[in-house]
C-alpha cells in the first residue's frame, strides 16, 4: 500500500470570474514521478503556486506529510519540505552557481546575523558546511565543472540544473519542477529524465509539469490531467494516454 505524501482536496482558486482551479483532488505518493499535464491555461502553474504558497486557495484542504499547509506561506511550505523551480528560471544572475546553490542550504542551517556579522567560529564552521554540501549537490546534477561561472553564463540546460540542485538544497521532501525541459534537445531532455529518476531513486517525490507528452509518459509513475481547471483523468501513463477525454482536450492526433 503506498503511502501518500501530498494531499489536496477540493482546491478552488478563482480571479475575479475565471476559475482557474476547479474542485481539484490529488494525491501524490512517497517516491513517485507525478506529471501534471493539460493544455495552456488548464491551471497547472496555479496548482503549484497554490501548493508552494504563492497563490492563497479560495476552498480546499492541504496536507503535507501530515502537516496541514493550507493557506500556509511559502517559507512555511518550503521548511515542510515542498521545493520548487519555476517556468521562467529564477537564479540570482550575478552571483556564481555554487553561491547560487549554498543560498539554497541557508534554509536548513542555523546561523544567524549577528553570527553573520560576528564571524564567529561556529558560523565559519557550518558556512564550511553549506559550501560543502553545495558542491556535493553540484557534482550530484552534474555541473561541478562550472561552479564559480556566474550564473547569468550558464547554458540553458546548466542554468536549469543550476536550478534543481537550489531546490535540493533545502532538502525537500517533494521536488516540483515547472517545465524544466522546456527548450532543452532532445539530448539534453533525455539526461534530465535520467537526472529526475535518480531523484525519485533517492528518495525524493518528484511532481512534474511539462508539456513534453512523451517524456512524461515514459518518466511519470502516475499523471494527472487538468483541463480548464478540472481534474479530467488520473492514472498510470498507459490508462491516461488512451481515455478519450484526454485525448479530445490535450492530446490529439498529432501526439499519438
Ligand atoms: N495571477 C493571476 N491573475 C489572473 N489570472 C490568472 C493568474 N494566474 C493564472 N491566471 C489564469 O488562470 C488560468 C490558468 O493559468 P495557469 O498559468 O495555471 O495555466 P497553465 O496550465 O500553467 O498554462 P501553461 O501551460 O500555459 O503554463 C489562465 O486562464 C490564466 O490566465
Amino acid at each position: 500500500m503506498s503511502e501518500v505524501l501530498l494531499k489536496i482536496e477540493g482546491i478552488n482558486k478563482r480571479f475575479g470570474g475565471l476559475h482557474a482551479l476547479s474542485n481539484v483532488s490529488l494525491h501524490i505518493n512517497k517516491g513517485e514521478i507525478y506529471g501534471l499535464i493539460g493544455p495552456n491555461g488548464a491551471g497547472k502553474t496555479t496548482m503549484f503556486n497554490v501548493l508552494t504558497g504563492l497563490y492563497t486557495p479560495d476552498e480546499g484542504s492541504f496536507t503535507f506529510d501530515g502537516n496541514d499547509l493550507f493557506r500556509a506561506p511559502p517559507h512555511v511550505v518550503v521548511k515542510t519540505g515542498i521545493a520548487r523551480t519555476f517556468q521562467n528560471i529564477r537564479l540570482f544572475h550575478e552571483m556564481t552557481a555554487l553561491e547560487n546553490v549554498m543560498v539554497g542550504r541557508h534554509i536548513r542551517s542555523s546561523a544567524n546575523a549577528l553570527g553573520a556579522v560576528l564571524r564567529n567560529k561556529s558560523t565559519r564552521d557550518e558556512e564550511a558546511a553549506i559550501e560543502a554540501k553545495a558542491w556535493e549537490l553540484l557534482r550530484y546534477v552534474g555541473i561541478d565543472d562550472v561552479a564559480y561561472e556566474r550564473a547569468k553564463n550558464l547554458s540553458y540546460g546548466h542554468q536549469r540544473r543550476l536550478e534543481i540542485a537550489r531546490a535540493l538544497a533545502t532538502e525537500p521532501k517533494l521536488l516540483a519542477l515547472d517545465e524544466p525541459a522546456a527548450g532543452m534537445n532532445p539530448s539534453e531532455t533525455e539526461s534530465l529524465k535520467a537526472l529526475m529518476e535518480k531523484i525519485r531513486d533517492g528518495g525524493v517525490t518528484v511532481l512534474l509539469i511539462e508539456h513534453d507528452v512523451k517524456l512524461m509518459m515514459g518518466l511519470c509513475d502516475r499523471i494527472a490531467v487538468l483541463d480548464y481547471g478540472k481534474k479530467i483523468a488520473e492514472g498510470v501513463p498507459e490508462v491516461v494516454r488512451k481515455d478519450p477525454k484526454v485525448i479530445e482536450a490535450y492530446l490529439g492526433v498529432a501526439h499519438e
